[in-house]
This record gives structure tokens, C-alpha cells and sequence, in this order.
């Protein structure tokens, strides 16, 4: 450790990190593992492309902040993803890192001891070991990429993950999305314009040239061959929800008129449920029935669900104090609550395909 405040005054501390390979070559991806992560992702592109029927469900905790808790969801949402895996492809929020819109404790890799401590190498560390166990068990895991520094540490785990809404304008995230393996999901601002995550398909689907760091640790200048797997979410924004059926008609018609393909996820949290967790059964009840009717925009739908229903508030380095499997974060649905809408969902995709088989028995 060596300070550097006689050049950079306001720069405390700078501590040397693990590389990327060192991590990997820790924590490492067994090959079963590998085919989970490369399955998944080319089944989740496959719903976009509306080659594979089946719906993306992305569900878990809106943060993670205890690896034992997100693990005992773990178990239950592979269980359950196994009994609907025609209808649904079940994909576990294992989100790390945190955006605040002011301050806040801002998720494992940050600060994994929730004290303020900021031991970034052992968060590290601790997101990766989680996340492999989580795919080990057969679940495909997705994240929000926050810090541009953090994908080349966990993304050979990832089958899917997000921009979020506070960075789709970032030329950063669009570039570093510009070279990652997995479909990317653009969340619309938090104004609500779909125009950014648009934006933001066209900027990630080309090629770029941006400095990094290698995978040996060190500085590096990066190309990248361009990311054609990313996507819309609409989340809701500060207009209100953008899930119903026009909305969703007018971003998949800006989808169409920018030459991208007319496929898109809906996050029934966050803005389109008002930050209510109760509000995001009726957010999927609405588009299940939409879906039963024969919707066909909407690849792919988000939760934030958790063991227990809601929030709490963490104090920092009173983690003794916390409500077991319960979000420090965004308040989530519970478990009870999880299963039927995933149940709901699964319906739907049924119905639809039923639908759309009609008139060939018909015929
Ligand atoms: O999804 C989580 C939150 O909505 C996001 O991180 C912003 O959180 P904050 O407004 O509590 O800071
Ligand atoms: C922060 C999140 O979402 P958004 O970027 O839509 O606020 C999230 O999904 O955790």
C-alpha cells in the first residue's frame, strides 16, 4: 500500500488488486459450469430472435448482500426453474454492484462486509465464488455490469446482464457491452425515454477501441468486435410504468424503424411498479394475459424477488440486526408470491403456444 496524495491530493489510498486470470484461475469455471453459462446465453438470444417460444424470467434479490441467503434462493429457484423449464427460461438475479441515485451501500463486490470497510479484493472474490456455485447448480446467472473494471472479473459467469437506467447513456458501459459474450439488456432512463437504451444497442452493436485493465492486471488498450445480442427493458421511469400495450407497441415500432429486431424485456419492478413490490403481481398478471392473447414483443420479464417480502434498512457494520433473506435494497416479492407468478407466466406461454398452434389444427 503506498499513498500518491503528493501528486493526486484527493486520492487517499491505492491498493493493488487481484487480476482478472489470477480470480479465474482461484475460482475457476468447471466445464459443466461453462456449458450452463454458454447454454443459457444462446437460449436467451433465441427467445429474442423468437426461435426458441419459451419466456426469459430474470428473478432474484434486488442486491445481494448475504451469499447464504442468495444461495437458499438459489436452491429453491433451481427447483422450481427445472419444473417450468418448456415454458420458461429462469435466469437468477445475482446483482453485486449497486447504482445509488445519491449514496448507499453499494452491493458485495463494493463493500462485502456491509461495514464500510471496502474490501473490494474479497468482494470480489466472494461474487465469483457465489456466482459459480449458483451455476453449478444448473442456474443461469445475471447481473447489472456497474464499474467498467468489474466484467473481466465475473463475466465468464454471466448469461445475462443489464445496463442500467442511471448508465445507458454512458459511452463507458456501451463500449465495455461492446465486448461481452452474453445478451445485454439496455434499461430505458430514469425519465423513461426508451430513446438511451436504443441509443445504446446501436452503440454496443459496433466495434471499439477504449483503454482497460488486461487481463493480467495491467493497463491496456482493447478492441472489441461489437455486442449484437443487446436489447430494451422497460423499467418505468419517472412518468410512470411503460409496460402496457402501448407503450410496448411504441418502443418495439422505434426498435423496428432503427433496423433492430422487435423483441424486448419488461422489468414489472422499479418504475413500473412505483418501488411497490406488491405492485409487481399485477404488473405480470397484466402481461400474462397479454402473452396468452399472443403478444410476441416481450421476450423476457424481470423480478425482484427475495426469500421475505419487502426491505430493511442496513446500517452499516450491524449486520446482526438483519432480517434473514430480506432486501437491503429495492423492497422484493417473497418466495410464496415468486412461485405464482412464475406459475402464471408459465401459463401464459402455454396458452400462447396453444394459440398459435390453432390454426394449424384447424387447417
Ligand atoms: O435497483 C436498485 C435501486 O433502485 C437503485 O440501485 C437505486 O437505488 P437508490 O435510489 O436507493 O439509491
Ligand atoms: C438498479 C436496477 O435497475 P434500474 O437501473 O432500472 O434502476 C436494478 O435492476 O437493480
Amino acid at each position: 500500500m503506498h499513498t500518491v496524495r503528493a501528486i493526486h491530493p484527493r486520492i487517499e489510498v491505492v491498493e493493488p488488486l487481484p487480476s482478472p486470470a489470477a480470480l479465474r484461475a482461484e475460482i475457476p469455471l468447471s466445464l459443466g459450469a461453462q456449458d450452463v453459462v454458454l447454454g443459457a446465453r444462446r437460449d436467451i438470444v433465441q427467445t429474442l430472435k423468437g426461435t426458441d417460444d419459451r419466456l426469459v424470467v430474470v428473478t432474484g434479490p434486488c442486491s445481494v448482500h448475504d451469499p447464504v441467503a442468495a444461495l437458499a434462493y438459489a436452491e429453491r429457484l433451481s427447483e422450481l426453474s427445472r419444473d417450468v423449464s418448456g415454458e420458461l427460461l429462469i435466469v437468477m438475479r445475482v446483482y453485486v454492484e449497486k447504482p445509488r441515485t445519491r449514496l448507499g451501500w453499494k452491493g458485495l463486490v463494493s463493500d462485502p462486509r456491509l461495514d464500510g470497510t471496502h474490501d473490494l479484493a474479497s468482494g470480489l472474490r466472494l461474487a465469483r465464488g457465489l456466482m459459480a456455485e449458483i451455476v453449478g447448480m444448473g442456474l443461469p446467472v445475471a447481473c447489472e455490469f456497474l464499474d467498467p473494471a468489474v466484467p473481466a472479473y465475473l463475466s465468464d459467469l454471466v448469461s445475462w446482464a443489464a445496463i442500467g437506467a442511471r448508465t445507458v447513456e454512458s459511452q463507458i458501459h456501451r463500449q465495455f457491452t461492446s465486448g461481452l459474450d452474453m445478451p445485454v439488456g439496455m434499461k430505458n432512463g430514469t425519465a423513461g425515454g426508451v430513446e438511451h437504451a436504443i441509443d445504446a444497442i446501436v452503440a454496443a452493436a459496433g466495434g471499439h477501441v477504449f483503454p482497460a485493465v488486461g487481463d493480467d492486471g495491467s493497463a491496456a488498450i482493447v478492441a472489441t468486435a461489437g455486442n449484437p445480442d443487446c436489447h430494451v427493458v422497460l423499467r418505468g421511469g419517472a412518468n410512470g410504468p411503460n409496460y402496457g400495450p402501448v407503450d410496448v407497441a411504441r418502443a418495439l415500432d422505434l426498435l423496428g424503424s432503427a433496423g433492430l429486431p422487435r423483441s424486448l424485456f419488461v422489468d414489472a419492478s422499479h418504475g413500473n411498479s412505483g418501488k411497490d413490490h406488491e405492485r409487481q403481481p399485477v404488473v405480470v398478471g397484466e402481461i400474462a394475459e397479454r402473452l396468452a392473447l399472443g403478444e410476441r414483443g416481450i421476450a423476457g420479464v424481470m423480478v425482484e424477488s427475495f426469500l421475505t417480502a419487502g426491505r430493511q434498512d442496513l446500517v452499516l457494520g450491524r449486520t446482526d440486526d438483519l432480517t434473514f433473506g430480506q432486501s437491503v435494497t429495492d423492497a422484493c416479492v417473497d418466495w410464496g408470491q415468486t412461485i405464482r407468478m412464475i406459475e402464471d407466466l408459465a401459463q401464459s406461454v402455454t396458452a400462447r403456444r396453444r394459440l398459435a398452434e390453432a390454426p394449424l389444427l384447424a387447417g
